[in-house]
C-alpha cells in the first residue's frame, strides 16, 4: 500500500490542514519546485521598485514598495561597525502605509532620484515604528542626508538563489552527503526508525508538563525524523530547547534554525544560562541586541586567528604607507610581492576564525537562509531542528536538512502557513509545508502533541481547541481563570469582567468599503476597536497590554489613524492578523471589517487565521463583527454562537460617540 493511504488505513493522520495529497517522490519535487521558484522571484521583483513593472514611482509608492518624503532624523555608529540612520516623514507623524518589513533590504535615494538610479547606500531595516524606520548601513552615505529623501524595497535574489541550489543539490543526489540517510525517509522511499529502547533523561527544566516530556523523550528516541506539533501557548520552545540542551549532553553537534530571525533568537537567549557552546550566524542589524555576544562577527573578534588577522592588516598598512613614499621600481615590485602574500594570509587567518568558532561550537543557530552560507560548506551535523516549520516553505527547510543525518520540525500547521507573493506559485503547491507534508506521510508515528496551554484562559482556549485541536488541549491551571481586572492597576468593572465579548456593528450603518489598493476597510468598525480600546484603559488596563488585530492591511492603517496621538493609546498594538503571529497580549479586540449585503467573507473564513487571531489573547478577546455577514461562513458562525453562549454580547451602537 502507498504510504499516505497506509498512514491514514492505520488511522494515524487526519491532521491536515488541506486535504490529504498523494505521497511526493524526490524527482516529483524537484521538477515541481523549479519552476515554481521562479515565479514566486518573478512575483517579489515585480512588487519590488527595481523592476521595470513599477519603474513607475507612483505605483512604487501606492504599493508600499517605496516610501517618499523623508528626513534623516538620527545618525549613530553601533553594531559592530554598523551606521544606522532613523527617518522619519517629512509630512506628518505616521509613516505612509507600506510593506517594509523588519531586516528588509532597502536602498536610500534622494527623494527625486530616477527609479533606476544607484542611491547613497543599501542597508538592512533595522527598527520599524509607526513614526520612523532606521536602516543599518555598512558605511554611513557620504552626503545628501540633509536633503529629502527616499527609500526602495530591494527584492531579496539571494534566497532565491540558494534555493535554486538546494534544489540542484537535492536533484544530483546527495548519496555521499551528510543527508543521504535522511532524504529516502522524507521523501517516503523509507521508514522512520526509533531506538528500540525507551530513552529517559532527567529534564534541564523541572517544570515541564507530560506532554512536554514526552514529546522530548520521543524525539530523543527517533532516528529520522521528529515533528513537534506545538498549538498555540504550548511551550513549543520550551520543549525544543530542551530537546537541544538534552543532545548537547549526549553529545550532537546541533544546527537550530528558523524561518525568521526573531524565533532563532528566542532559542539563543534562552540557551545562554545553559552555558551551551553556541554561535549565531546572521548579520547583526538582524539580531535582538541582547544576543549580539552570541554572534559569530562577535566571537570572531574575541579569537586567535582573528588577533593575528589584525596584527597583519596593521603590517599592511605600514607597507602601504611605504609604497606611497618609494619611488625605485624594484623596492615597490617587492612591497607589491609583500603586500600579496599578506592579503592571502589575512583571508585565510580570516576564514580560519570564523572556522574555529564553528567547529567548537555544540550548536550553530541561524535562519533557514543562512544555513546555505558558504561558511558552513564543510560542516556536517548530527541533527538539524527546525522551529516554525509550519510556515516555512519545504524548499527552505532542505538548505539546512541537506547537512544533517537526523532532524526534528516544530511548529503548527493549523496556524497561518507562509506568506507567498505569486498567486500562481500558490495554486501549484509551493505553500504545502514539509511540516505537514510528512503529517500526511507518517502522522502519529513520528509526531508528538504538546497538550497543555500556559496563554490562554480556558474559555478562550477551548473554542480553538475544540474547532482544530480536537479538544485536546487543556488549560494551565496558573491561566485557566485568569482575568483581566487581576492585572495590577486594572479595575473590576463592565469592560475588564469579560473573558469574550462579542461586539456586534450588524444594523449600524457600518458597512465595509475599499481603498485605492482593493484592500477592504470599515471606519464605523475601526472606531468601536478604539473605544473598547479606550474603556479598556480606563479601567487601567495599559496601553501596552492590549493588541488590536484585524485581517485586513487598509484597517491597519486606517485603526493607527484613527488612535492619532493620544497619549493614552500610545502603546496599543496595532497589527495585521498575519504579522501578530507567534505573539501574545492581555487583551485582544478584532476587528473583522467584512460588512455587506452580499454577506462575502474572503479570506476571514480561512479558519488559521481565525485560529491565529483568537489564540493571541491571554484575558480577554474582543470580537468586533457584523454577525450578519460573517455567519454566512459555517465555521465563522460557529466562532459568533461560541462568543454568544460563552461571552457577552453588545451591540455597538453601546459605543457610538465615544
Ligand atoms: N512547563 C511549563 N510550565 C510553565 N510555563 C510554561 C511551561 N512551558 C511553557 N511555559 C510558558 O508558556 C509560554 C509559552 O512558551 P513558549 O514560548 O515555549 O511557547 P511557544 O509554543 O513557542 O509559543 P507560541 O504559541 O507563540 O508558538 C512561556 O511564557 C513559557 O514560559
Amino acid at each position: 500500500m502507498e504510504r499516505g493511504k497506509k498512514a491514514a488505513a492505520m488511522g494515524k493522520k487526519g491532521f491536515s490542514s488541506s486535504p490529504a495529497m498523494p505521497p511526493m517522490s524526490l524527482d516529483q519535487f524537484v521538477s515541481t519546485m523549479a519552476p515554481l521558484i521562479d515565479m514566486e522571484k518573478e512575483a517579489e521583483i515585480s512588487a519590488s521598485v527595481s523592476s521595470g513593472a513599477t519603474r513607475n514611482l507612483e505605483t512604487a509608492q501606492k504599493r508600499g514598495s517605496a516610501i517618499f518624503n523623508l528626513k534623516c532624523v538620527d545618525a549613530q555608529t553601533g553594531l559592530m561597525g554598523k551606521s544606522l540612520l532613523e527617518f522619519q516623514s517629512t509630512k506628518g507623524d505616521v509613516l505612509p502605509a507600506h510593506k517594509f518589513g523588519i531586516h528588509d533590504v532597502v536602498i536610500l535615494k534622494p527623494n527625486k532620484a530616477d527609479s533606476g538610479s544607484a542611491g547613497l547606500g543599501q542597508g538592512v531595516v533595522y527598527r520599524l515604528k509607526d513614526t520612523s524606520i532606521t536602516v543599518a548601513f555598512d558605511d554611513m552615505p557620504e552626503d545628501g542626508l540633509n536633503s529629502s529623501l527616499r527609500l526602495e524595497k530591494v527584492a531579496n535574489e539571494i534566497t532565491y538563489r540558494r534555493m535554486k541550489d538546494a534544489l540542484i543539490q537535492l536533484s544530483k543526489g546527495v548519496h555521499k552527503g551528510p543527508a543521504s540517510d535522511l532524504v529516502p525517509v522524507l521523501f517516503g522511499e523509507r521508514q522512520p526508525t526509533v531506538a528500540k529502547k525507551d530513552v529517559t533523561f532527567t529534564a534541564f527544566n523541572s517544570n515541564l508538563d507530560h506532554s512536554q516530556k514526552d514529546a522530548v523523550s520521543r524525539a530523543l528516541s527517533s532516528k529520522n525524523v521528529f515533528l513537534l506539533h506545538g498549538p498555540p501557548g504550548t511551550g513549543k520552545t520550551t520543549t525544543v530547547v530542551e530537546i537541544i540542551l538534552q543532545e548537547v549532553k549526549r553529545g550532537s553537534k546541533i544546527l537550530a534554525c528558523a524561518a525568521s530571525n526573531i524565533a532563532v533568537d528566542n532559542i539563543v537567549e534562552r540557551l545562554v544560562p545553559h552555558r551551551v557552546k553556541l554561535v549565531r550566524l546572521g548579520h547583526p542589524a538582524r539580531l535582538l541586541p541582547q544576543v549580539l555576544d552570541s554572534a559569530l562577527d562577535a566571537q570572531v573578534l574575541r579569537g586567535d586567528n582573528s588577533s593575528l588577522a589584525n596584527d597583519i592588516r596593521k603590517e599592511m598598512k605600514a607597507l602601504n604607507g611605504k609604497l606611497l613614499k618609494t619611488k625605485d621600481k624594484n623596492t615597490r615590485r617587492e612591497i607589491q610581492k609583500e603586500l600579496r602574500t599578506l592579503t592571502k594570509e589575512e583571508r585565510k587567518r580570516q576564514q580560519l576564525a570564523v572556522m574555529d568558532v564553528i567547529k567548537t561550537a555544540d550548536v550553530v543557530l541561524t535562519t533557514l537562509t543562512g544555513a546555505a552560507t558558504r561558511k558552513l560548506d564543510s560542516t556536517s551535523f548530527d541533527l538539524v531542528i527546525i522551529d516554525e516549520a509550519a510556515q516555512a516553505l519545504e524548499i527552505a527547510c532542505w538548505m539546512p536538512l541537506l547537512k544533517g543525518s537526523r532532524c526534528i520540525l516544530a511548529g503548527d500547521h493549523l496556524q497561518l502557513p507562509p506568506t507567498i507573493q505569486s498567486v500562481e506559485a500558490e495554486k501549484k503547491g509551493l505553500g504545502r509545508t514539509l511540516f505537514e507534508r510528512l503529517a500526511d506521510l507518517y502522522g502519529d508515528e513520528v509526531t508528538s502533541m504538546l497538550t497543555v496551554q500556559y496563554r490562554m484562559h480556558e474559555l478562550i482556549m477551548n473554542w480553538s481547541s475544540k474547532e482544530l485541536y480536537d479538544s485536546k488541549i487543556e488549560a494551565h491551571p496558573s491561566v485557566a481563570a485568569h482575568a483581566l481586572y487581576d492585572l495590577e492597576g486594572a479595575n473590576k468593572s463592565t469592560s475588564t469582567e469579560a473573558t469574550l465579548l462579542l461586539v456586534d456593528i450588524a444594523g449600524c450603518d457600518m458597512e465595509e468599503k475599499k481603498d485605492e489598493e482593493d484592500s477592504t476597510l470599515n471606519e464605523g468598525e475601526a472606531k468601536v476597536a478604539i473605544a473598547h480600546a479606550k474603556r479598556l484603559v480606563s479601567s487601567g488596563v495599559q496601553a501596552s497590554d492590549i493588541g488590536i488585530i484585524t485581517p485586513y492591511a487598509a484597517q491597519v492603517v486606517l485603526l493607527k489613524i484613527l488612535r492619532g496621538n493620544e497619549d493614552k493609546l500610545k502603546e496599543v498594538e496595532i497589527s495585521t492578523v498575519d504579522g501578530f503571529q507567534g505573539r501574545e497580549k492581555e487583551a485582544i479586540i478584532i476587528s473583522m471589517v467584512r460588512s455587506n449585503s452580499k454577506s462575502e467573507v474572503g479570506f476571514l473564513s480561512d479558519r488559521r487565521r481565525m485560529n491565529v487571531a483568537v489564540t493571541r489573547a491571554r484575558r480577554q478577546c474582543c470580537l468586533v463583527c457584523d454577525t450578519e455577514t460573517v455567519s454566512s461562513d459555517g465555521f465563522l458562525k460557529r466562532l459568533v454562537e461560541y462568543f454568544e453562549e460563552h461571552g457577552e454580547y453588545l451591540s455597538a451602537s453601546e459605543y457610538v460617540d465615544e
